[in-house]
């Protein structure tokens, strides 16, 4: 482990390298090029936005095929009918460990699994739906949709997390998701430290028809969003989406930043922001404790989003994030397009997450 502490393997500089998945600690989010043409030409909008020609369900499945194999092998390969002794369960709660589920669900699994059949002869499939079971109890409290009161005009969701988390495409997203159902949305580019931030939110602006409020790079951030909460309101807008930077030269800084463009919000709003939506990679894997705490640290988080679950083998963190922190999970992404983020579902995540129909 690099000796920079947790800020520096949180936020360091560009010379930290991408962490594997074996990785456990170092945060892999590196800051993207400033020239990400893919992001600012956006050549096929059409595409990013068209229709999902699967339902939700196989896109989540096949999204968490990499998490649901990891298990079901190590499932398979523990238990084609084995008596369940001591042994059997220290393998399974080992099992449910390393798929980042966290030690305290897989200590519920073992201990329920003891008491009903000790002794006697169980199978993988078994296990799945009890384990399913108790992952969707753990889950049910925290999967709450985000559902904007929108009682405020504009409704301010703020949007923070490590650069590369996947925040600007959550906010483009979102802003889809929420214009879909009619609402007027419109997005803030708090982000003014990186120029391809900024494009990259108005490329999702003009994706989603949303206006982008943005400044030069550089510029203040909380001025950008002072001006923008009241161009927005003065719209009449439903939401405003704020992005914000990921990474400054120190925690410090960061923190500053975001408490001052939370001051001014409040300046217009006291009630605002009335979201504070922190995205995670689910690939960092259990470093995404770390994140949480860091953020909530600095803001008031209100609820999480966890992205690229699509890309990882981890997706376990999820149920660990939600044992430890009972913060509400508004979201998870499974792919680039704009249909693959939806409201989480606690029992459609639990099922797929360990391979059941
Ligand atoms: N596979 C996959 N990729 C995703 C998902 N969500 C975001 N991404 C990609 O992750 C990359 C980073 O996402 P951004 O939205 O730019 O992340 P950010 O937090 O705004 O990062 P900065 O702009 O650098 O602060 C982009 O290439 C996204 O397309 C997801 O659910 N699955």
């Amino acid at each position: 482990m690099s000796g920079k502490g947790l800020f520096g393997r949180l936020f360091g500089g560009k010379s930290e390298t991408a962490a594997t998945e074996a990785d456990a600690v170092a945060v892999p989010p590196v800051e993207a090029p400033e020239d990400e043409a893919v992001l600012v030409d956006d050549p096929h909008p059409a595409e990013i936005l068209a229709e999902a020609p699967q339902s939700w369900l196989s896109r989540l499945k096949s999204g968490l095929t990499k998490s649901s194999s990891k298990l079901t092998q190590g499932l398979g390969d523990l238990f084609t009918k084995r008596k369940l002794d001591d042994e059997a369960l220290e393998d399974l709660e080992d099992l449910l460990i390393t798929t980042d589920l966290g030690v305290g669900t897989a200590a519920r699994v073992t201990k329920r699994l003891a008491k009903t059949r000790f002794g006697q002869d169980v199978g993988a499939e078994e296990i799945k739906q009890v384990l399913a079971e108790e992952v969707a109890q753990i889950l049910a409290p925290v999967a709450k949709p985000l559902q904007p009161a929108c009682v405020a005009r504009p409704h301010v969701v703020l949007v923070v997390g490590v650069n590369g988390s996947g925040k600007t495409t959550t906010i483009g997203k979102m802003a889809k998701h929420f214009k879909d159902q009619g609402k007027q949305v419109a997005l803030a580019a708090g982000d003014t430290f990186r120029a391809a931030a900024v494009e990259q939110l108005k490329v999702w602006g003009e994706r989603t028809q949303c206006p982008v409020f943005s400044r030069e790079t550089g510029a203040d951030a909380a001025g950008l969003v002072f001006d923008a909460m009241a161009e927005s309101a003065k719209r009449g807008d439903d939401l405003l989406f704020v992005d914000t930077a990921g990474r400054l030269q120190n925690k410090a800084d960061l923190m500053e930043e975001l408490r001052k463009v939370v001051r001014v919000i409040k300046k217009q709003d006291e009630t605002a922001p009335h979201d504070v939506l922190l995205v995670l990679d689910a690939t960092v894997g259990q470093n995404a404790h770390s994140q949480v705490e860091v953020f909530k640290d600095m803001v008031d988080v209100t609820g999480l989003v966890l992205t690229k679950l699509d890309g990882t083998a981890r997706g376990g963190v999820l149920v660990a994030l939600a044992e430890k922190f009972a913060l509400p999970v508004h979201a998870i992404g499974v792919g680039e397009k704009a249909e693959d983020l939806r409201p989480f579902d606690a029992n459609a995540f639990a099922r797929s997450l360990v391979g059941l129909d």
